[in-house]
């Protein structure tokens, strides 16, 4: 039995001299490549080896099919050159999720973090973070931070409410170190995209969570309160218990651009109700129709029909501007009424837009800088 190789990784650096990693971070065409169990104590052969990361190119064929390379890719580094600390990716591996901005791949989780005050808490900014986070296909964790500014029934209060919007949200304080364990045990071997509004404390939270990193953490500073980044580039950084976390820029109110169809798939407390049972109508959005479910006495009902609205206009605005056959899913009605037709394969019309609204965590990031 001690004949058997312990490990994949092992099998490939032996046999094939090529290693796997995650690329943590890109820089013009050079990639930093975390390799998988360095520095693990159980495996003797990695020893000698003087460092976990590599810095790689990308080799001259993954070039040739176009393939590019993001952070959070897992992929095989080929040819180690340990004394200079460089190697080539020669493969990357299919990606179970993909952001386009940040360009991520590969990430699980998406920690939205928002103060409770300094800033107040926005409800509808909240939403927004929210909706727009649920429309990646990504775990969704809410975590309020600056739980030293409030009183225990305030707090209570918050945990109410917001369990009525169907989260179960951590509140914890950066300052006094409430709720970090908890935190740190939901982060643990898992990618996890950490985003929220500016000054809410991520850079101060990030610090906590990896000693060492020392990221900036700035003052609240007028409306904007700009961030302390000034690169556009994400980056992973390893938490010291497993797992990983992609930092990213300072935010502003993400754009809301879901299809009005999926919106609603977006507010759990909407799909609560579409789990008991169905609309009449299998288009319905949610608003006049007879016998429609999903509408009724629930707090964020109004968010719901406030970024419908905008759903509307947005996917207007796109069918005119890039495509005018498609605008055959909008009939105009008179001046100023709209209306859809029924839409027969809303099966088929879904995945598509799945396959879009991944790549949309993008509006999460949008640069406090206008
Ligand atoms: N009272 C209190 N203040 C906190 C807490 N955590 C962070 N802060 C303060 O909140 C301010 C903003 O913190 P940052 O960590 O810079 O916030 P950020 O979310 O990274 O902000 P951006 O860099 O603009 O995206 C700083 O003055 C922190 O000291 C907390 O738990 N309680
Ligand atoms: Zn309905």
């Amino acid at each position: 039995m001690s004949s058997e190789p312990p490990t994949t990784l092992r099998t490939l650096s032996v046999e094939e001299n090529s290693l796997r990693g995650t690329v943590l971070a890109v820089q013009a065409n050079f990639y930093q490549v975390q390799l998988d169990g360095i520095g693990d104590a159980s495996s003797e052969s990695q020893g000698n080896l003087p460092q976990p990361q590599l810095l790689c190119t990308r080799r001259t064929r993954l070039k040739k099919i176009g393939q590019q390379v993001m952070v959070g890719d897992r992929v095989l580094v080929e040819e180690p050159d340990w004394e200079g600390g460089r190697g080539a990716i020669a493969q990357v591996f299919p990606r179970t999720t993909e952001l386009s901005r940040p360009p991520v791949a590969n990430a699980s989780n998406i920690l939205l973090v928002f103060a409770l005050e300094e800033p107040s808490l926005d409800v509808y900014q909240l939403s927004r973070f929210l909706i727009k986070a649920e429309s990646t296909g990504l775990d969704v964790s809410l975590c309020l931070n600056k739980r030293d500014l409030i009183s225990a029934d305030r707090l209570r209060w918050w945990e109410q409410r917001l369990q009525g919007w169907g989260y179960q949200p951590a509140f914890m304080s950066v300052y006094t170190g409430e709720g970090l364990a908890e935190l740190r045990s939901v982060l643990s071997h898992q990618m996890t995209v950490v985003a929220g509004p500016s000054g809410v404390g991520k850079s101060s939270l990030i610090n906590q969570l990896i000693p060492n990193l020392d990221l900036r953490v700035g003052e609240v500073s007028g409306k904007l309160g700009r961030g302390r980044h000034t690169t556009r580039h994400v980056e992973l950084f390893e938490l010291p218990d497993g797992g990983l976390l992609a930092d990213t820029p300072g935010f502003n109110q993400p754009q809301m651009d879901s299809t009005p169809q999926e919106l609603a798939t977006y507010f759990p407390e909407a799909r609560a109700r579409l789990a008991q049972g169905n609309c009449q109508f299998s288009n319905c959005l949610h608003r006049d129709e007879p016998n429609c479910i999903v509408r009724g006495d629930w707090e964020r009902y109004e968010h719901y029909r406030d970024f419908l609205e905008k759903a509307i206009a947005y996917e207007e605005q796109l069918n005119q501007q890039s495509d005018p056959d498609a605008a055959l899913k909008l009939k105009t009605k008179g001046k100023s009424g709209r209306q859809y037709e029924p839409r027969l394969e809303s099966k088929k019309y879904r995945r598509t837009a799945r396959r879009t609204q991944l790549q949309q965590l993008e509006e999460l990031y949008q640069e406090t800088d206008l």
